[in-house]
């Protein structure tokens, strides 16, 4: 990914995650725009998927990083906004995948889910891998139209 300004957001359970992907994006060169929460202390995922979204959505960051207890809720808030396309991923390979196929622009990690290595490991495929384009642009494009 070329812009160099990845957004983090997390409720609760995501927050020490998302202080320790953000010291990974930090050490891999990348500008890191923290949209919160700031600590542990019970919020509600919604807010932050939303918040995160907008800043996908307007290009203050290239792509975004979500992490709530299952990354289930707060991937579920990001793909309110129609600009985005926020996958839940555990393992590398789904989240090669979701770049590939269907041009993810936010990966979800569920923070009780998976360990640190593992978030670490998706994180880097995520950066890492670029869109195949080909068919997959018109199912992209499908996913913007309304029913
Ligand atoms: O995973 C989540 C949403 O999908 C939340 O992190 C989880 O529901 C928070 O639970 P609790 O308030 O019990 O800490």
């Amino acid at each position: 990914m070329s812009n160099r300004t990845i957004a983090l957001a997390a409720d609760h359970a995501g927050y020490p995650l998302k202080q320790s992907l953000a010291n990974e994006l930090r050490e891999l060169g990348y500008e890191v725009l923290d949209l919160g929460t700031h600590s542990t202390d019970s919020v509600d995922y919604p807010d932050f998927g939303r918040a995160l979204a907008e800043a996908v959505a307007d290009g203050r960051a290239k792509a975004g990083i979500v992490a709530c207890g299952t990354g289930i809720g707060i991937s579920i808030a990001a793909n309110r906004n129609p600009a985005i396309r926020a996958a839940v991923c555990h393992d590398e390979t789904s989240v090669r995948l979701a770049r590939l196929h269907n041009d993810a622009n936010v990966l979800a990690l569920g923070a009780r889910l998976i360990g640190e290595e593992v978030a670490k490991a998706c994180l880097k495929v995520f950066l890492e891998t670029e869109f195949e384009g080909g068919r997959h642009h018109r199912r992209i494009a499908k996913l913007g139209e309304t029913p």
